[in-house]
């Protein structure tokens, strides 16, 4: 699909997606539950659908009701020796130990970008929980056979939390009075967000300083009835565009949430973006803006729409963290630059840090998303600004995480026309 989105003024009311990080998490808690767990809110996107189906495939039956799923499970018991993650890195990062408390032995797989991420962490830490692991080179596909058996152990925190998140879920069911050590770890508050919705399901773990994680008497995750929440991850493209567009509400994001990228509110702050939070809406508002420093090692989704607002403020922006970003759908940091370098932003990446040249005013373009769904979306919020209209390929990949983005957009008034690419 290709979408070509025309410089508009942003004005209106929006309702946040649901978080595909909650989401899930939750689905991974329901199913290690034995009963019948209730989603409500639950979200659409192409990582959530997979997350359903692995948990399918792993011994969950999903009833899908218009308004709520019912995850049905007797804990990990595979009806199928193959489980495939779709794209989601948080899918087969955190699955990938849940299913290893299975004896069965399991083939792993994913689609697009996933197969070109790292998994080798898999191959170190799983043997030593006696967990036969086999990788191809540190890639997809994997092959498991456990079943894991929950010991002390220390681990590397530092390429991504996704591998801690799946070793707490699945110690979660399993595990007495052992630790879990992480050193040098990153995106902490996706941390707590796990730790939030174990304890939601009835699994508490002691965090200590995020450097230790302790499991005390056995405990079960109980079945309950879970509402997602709004996704700070996406309206953060939102609020961007509100804040360089005109203006607008959003709703069904909660202020007190653990989300990480709830962080864009102080970026929008120090770029002089009008705020009136209330607990669960923001409304926001353009004003004169400039240039701020911002460090998104712990919330490195930020980057594309902390982008998209700093290409429309005057001075030199300085976002730290892109070392982060090299493993993620794309490689984020050369993409960003080089999608705004042909709208007219020069982005410079000196080491962990990025500068944003902005306020020289962007340009339309033709522009690819590099089927990354943050790029598309942040050259979409950046067109609301340009001299001409922005047109973006491969802009379905916004199916990841937002597949309601162009609508909500156009919900706030930018000009948005579709065209199917054969
Ligand atoms: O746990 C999660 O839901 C996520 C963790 C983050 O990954 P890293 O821990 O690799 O930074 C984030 O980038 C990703 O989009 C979602
Ligand atoms: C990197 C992302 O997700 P994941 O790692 O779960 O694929 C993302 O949503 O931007």
């Amino acid at each position: 699909m290709q979408v070509t989105v025309s410089p508009s003024v942003i004005k209106g009311t929006v309702t946040a997606n649901p978080s595909k990080s909650a989401m899930q998490r939750a689905v991974a808690a329901a199913l290690l539950s034995k009963g019948k767990t209730i989603i409500r809110n639950p979200g659409l996107s192409n990582d959530c659908l997979a997350a359903l189906e692995v948990a399918e495939n792993l011994g969950a039956m999903v009833r899908r009701e218009a308004s709520h799923y019912e995850v049905s499970s007797k804990g990990v018991e595979p009806f199928y020796d193959e489980i495939n993650c779709g794209e989601s890195g948080l899918g087969i990062r955190m699955f990938t130990p849940i299913a290893a408390l299975s004896s069965l032995g399991i083939s792993i797989n994913g689609h697009g970008s996933l197969t070109t991420r790292p998994m080798d962490f898999f191959e170190q830490v799983l043997p030593l929980l006696d967990v036969e692991c086999k990788t191809q080179q540190g890639k997809l596909p994997l092959f498991i056979k456990g079943p894991l058996q929950p010991k002390n152990i220390e681990i590397d925190g530092s390429l991504s939390s996704q591998f801690l998140t799946g070793l707490l879920m699945a110690y979660g069911a399993v595990a007495e009075n052992v630790t879990i050590t992480v050193k040098d770890l990153k995106s902490k508050p996706y941390i707590d967000l796990t730790l939030q919705i174990m304890e939601l399901f009835g699994v508490k773990v002691e965090n200590e300083n995020f450097e230790k994680f302790h499991f005390g008497a056995r405990q079960t995750y109980k079945p309950t009835d879970y509402s997602v929440e709004g996704d700070w991850s996406g309206a953060a493209f939102l609020l961007v565009a509100a804040a360089v567009a005109g203006k607008a509400e959003v709703s069904s994001i909660n202020i007190h949430s653990a989300q990480s990228d709830k962080a864009i509110l102080q970026a929008l702050e120090s770029a002089g973006a009008q705020l009136l939070s209330g607990v669960f809406t923001i409304d926001i508002t353009k004003a004169p803006l400039q240039s701020f420093t911002f460090d998104a090692t712990d919330c490195p989704d930020l980057f594309p729409p902390l982008v998209a607002l700093a290409a429309n403020c005057h001075g030199t922006t300085k976002i730290y963290g892109v070392s982060r970003l090299a493993h993620k759908e794309s490689d984020r940091g050369v993409t960003l630059q080089k999608e705004f370098g042909k709208m007219g932003i020069r982005i410079t990446l000196n080491g962990d840090e990025m500068l944003v040249h902005g306020g020289t005013g962007l340009k339309g373009a033709v522009v690819d998303s590099h089927n990354d769904h943050r790029i598309a979306m942040a050259c979409a919020v950046a067109a609301l600004t340009a001299d001409a209209p922005v047109t973006i390929e491969r802009a379905d990949a916004i199916n990841k995480s937002y597949p309601e983005f162009f609508d909500h957009l156009q919900q706030l008034g930018a000009q948005v026309s579709e065209v199917a690419v054969p």
